[in-house]
């Protein structure tokens, strides 16, 4: 059976992992209990459309439960720590934040608590996200497989150390919105050239689904670029735009940006 797990913050990660755990148990969320800092119809809402349980206060449930996903934002972290360590016994603490390692955790927690840190992104909801995760030093075999049933609900995993999940936060978990920022100025110049946006929404999910079928096959994204770009022809107009105004140096700029800013040394 599944373990009871308490989710502290109802935003869109935690949705995205609910909705993915809902489609993974056929809807069986019996013991899953959703909490928030206020906006109890966002509570409602998640209730309704996933069969949780709503909590008004954690506080009042936390020794009943197993398993705890902190999906609140990284600064809230030393807040509902400080408050957690005076009442958890020995429960599994899973944080999904950027920049909340488990050795932050551990410093905030009591010794030995069994702790855990996972980035996913945005495409749990429909299983297909792809997940760093990490451990700290008190997780026995039982919490790995709590995380394994966790992971294995929301799609792909893979294990790494707590650094490179600082440095790869930017890839698996923010980078989506790089895609999407790129599927949406496709679509913005598709609808410009006088086409329906229906019908450039569908043109350009449909191109980007083909192409990651592509990428599935094994075959390099340079090689399958090669493939599209015929000598001497239209591609590669595009293309030389695209390097000229320094695409490839942009997106490297995005990410260690991103992971700056996760790392929390922008402050
Ligand atoms: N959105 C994404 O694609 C990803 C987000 N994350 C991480 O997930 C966490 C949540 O991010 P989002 O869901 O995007 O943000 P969000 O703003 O949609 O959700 C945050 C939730 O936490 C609640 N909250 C804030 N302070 C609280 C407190 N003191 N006590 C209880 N609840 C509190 C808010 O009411 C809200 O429901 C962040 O730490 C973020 O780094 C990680 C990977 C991907
Ligand atoms: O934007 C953020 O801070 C979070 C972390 C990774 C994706 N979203």
């Amino acid at each position: 059976m599944m373990q009871s797990i308490l989710f502290i913050g109802a935003g869109r990660m935690a949705e995205s992992i609910i909705a993915g755990l809902y489609r993974k148990n056929g809807g069986n969320l019996e013991n899953v209990f959703i909490s928030n800092r206020n906006d109890s119809n966002r509570l409602e809402f998640l209730v309704e459309k996933y069969e949780v349980k709503m909590v008004a206060d954690w506080k009042e449930i936390i020794n009943e439960v197993e398993v705890i996903v902190l999906a609140i934002p990284p600064d809230q972290h030393p807040i509902i720590l400080e408050q957690m360590n005076l009442l958890i016994t020995n429960q599994f603490i899973v944080t999904i934040a950027a920049g909340i390692g488990p050795t932050f955790l551990e410093t905030y927690l009591p010794e030995k608590t069994p702790v855990a840190w996972m980035m996913p992104n945005t495409a749990a909801e429909v299983g297909h996200s792809m997940t760093l995760f990490t451990y700290g030093n008190h997780v026995k075999v039982q919490h790995e497989q709590t995380m394994e049933f966790l992971l294995n609900a929301i799609g792909h995993s893979h294990y790494c150390s707590e650094n490179d999940i600082h440095l790869l936060t930017a890839i698996t978990g923010s980078a989506p919105a790089f895609l999407y920022l790129f599927v949406e100025a496709i679509i913005d110049t598709t609808e410009q050239l006088g086409v329906s946006r229906k019908v450039a929404s569908e043109l350009v999910s449909e191109m980007v689904y083909g192409s990651i079928e592509m990428l599935k096959t094994g075959q390099e994204p340079q090689e399958l670029r090669s493939q599209v770009t015929t000598p001497g022809g239209a591609t590669a107009e595009g293309i030389k735009v695209l390097k000229e105004g320094g695409f490839e140096e942009l997106l490297k700029k995005a990410v260690l940006a991103t992971n700056k800013k996760a790392k929390g040394e922008n402050e």
